[in-house]
């Protein structure tokens, strides 16, 4: 077997691994991606043809985060030469008194994030072909929109390669020895570095069994369903139709969210923010599929312009944490170990600050943003892990 030497490896080519390895390039580290696939593929969390980018959050911490992300996301595209961000504006709904909707409400106007408060009226002139219930109120987060996220994995690894970064894909890693220089091993070889970055999605708990740890991370097969516009552009991006949130009040994992029709002409996108438990290599044996059921409901109320059963249904993955933040941090014994997981359903839109972050702790720099939310040590407290 040939050993080779590499200032950083990363273990996993989705958005995060990947931005990962193009911000250690970008700091002209010597570094090798590995994956365990072969390359472009479906069957992780990155995949697929849109994700929404946002600044509304109920948390300061990622609205700043957003705020540098947007000017990287635009660093790519240029870097790249492709498009792959479409403006659209998202509406977050929810009971206009509830705890989530005030939150959103609350950390916009104080991140003076562009937005629009609209009140039932409004809603009704503006947003004519969705009906929400009463009591219900709409905050339009102007500077959000779409991320096509296929185009855009295979940018960033595109960069990073003409960076002088190597990828190896179809190469699934199987032992991971710690140590000053850390020794990474796949069937066709093993591979030496000073620091290793873990970012395996679905995987990480596999991933990091190999070095003494687990998290207290749960994976869920999601069904990404697309819905036929009864009369076709009705919802459609090009006749402005913003992407959509709307919270529950019983929490997050009830939350529907929707995306312009667009990447297939006359579908729009509506999905569950949750799903099913799953094993990541398993994924297609699980075949609950309560929520579509749910979302027909939802459909029906809320969106009288779709037919209720979905034309299309495709299958993602999240991997959640207990409060639904990320984990970003270096494992606690081995501080050149460092590991990006639990993006719980919505870390695509922050990969060029995951990356950025992930590629700091792995060579040794001050993190540029407080990692205290992502610190795997919160869980301690809960003994949860
Ligand atoms: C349906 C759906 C909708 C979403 N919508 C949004 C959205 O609108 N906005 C948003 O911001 N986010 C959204 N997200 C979340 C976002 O897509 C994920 O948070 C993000 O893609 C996670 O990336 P990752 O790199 O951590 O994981 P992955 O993309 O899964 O990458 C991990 C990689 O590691 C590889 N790997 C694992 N084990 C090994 C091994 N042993 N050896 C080698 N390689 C290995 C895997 O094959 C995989 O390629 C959505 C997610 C889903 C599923
Ligand atoms: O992260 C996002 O913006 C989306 C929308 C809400 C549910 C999950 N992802």
């Amino acid at each position: 077997m040939a050993s080779q030497d590499f200032d950083c490896i990363v273990i996993g080519s989705g958005i995060q691994g990947s931005f990962t390895a193009y911000h250690l390039a970008k700091k002209k580290k010597k570094t090798l991606l590995l994956e365990q696939f072969v390359l472009p593929h479906s069957r992780g969390s990155s995949h697929g043809q849109t994700r929404i980018i946002r600044k509304a959050y109920e948390e300061d911490f990622y609205v700043h985060m957003m705020e540098e992300a947007y000017h990287l996301w635009s660093q790519l595209e240029s870097e790249a030469g492709v498009q792959f961000h479409r403006h659209a504006g998202v509406l977050v709904l929810g009971q206009e008194k509830g705890k989530a909707f005030q939150a959103f409400k609350k950390t916009a106007e104080q991140n003076h994030i562009p937005n629009v408060v609209l009140g039932p009226q409004e809603f009704s002139q503006q947003i004519p072909n969705m009906k929400l219930a009463s009591g219900e109120g709409a905050l339009l987060d102007t500077t959000a929109g779409i991320l096509y996220a296929d185009r855009a994995l295979k940018a960033v690894q595109g960069v990073f390669q003409s960076l002088g970064g190597e990828i190896k894909d179809g190469e699934k890693v199987a032992g991971i020895t710690p140590g000053s220089v850390v020794t990474v091993t796949t069937a066709s070889g093993a591979y030496r570095a000073k620091s290793l970055v873990i970012t395996a999605g679905a995987w990480a708990n596999s991933l990091l069994s190999l070095v003494g740890l687990q998290l207290p991370l749960q994976v869920l097969k999601i069904n990404v369903c697309y819905w036929k516009e009864k009369i076709p552009g009705t919802y459609s991006l090009a006749n402005r139709f913003p992407c959509f949130i709307h919270l529950d009040s019983e929490g997050a994992e009830n939350d529907i969210y929707g995306i312009p029709s667009n990447e297939y002409p006359g579908l729009m996108k509506v999905c569950y923010h949750s799903g099913s438990q799953t094993d990541p290599d398993e994924r297609d044996r699980q075949t609950d599929r309560s929520d579509i059921a749910i979302l027909s409901n939802y459909i029906a109320r809320h969106l009288p312009g779709l037919e209720t059963v979905p034309a299309v249904v495709e299958s993602c993955m999240y991997t959640v944490t207990p409060d639904n933040n990320f984990i970003l941090d270096r494992h606690p014994d081995h501080s050149n170990i460092v590991i990006g997981a639990g993006f719980s359903g919505h870390g695509f839109k922050f990969g060029p600050i995951v990356g950025k972050v992930l590629s700091e702790l792995s060579v040794g720099q001050e993190p540029s943003y407080d990692l205290s939310p992502f610190r795997m040590q919160r869980f301690h407290h809960k003994s949860d892990l």
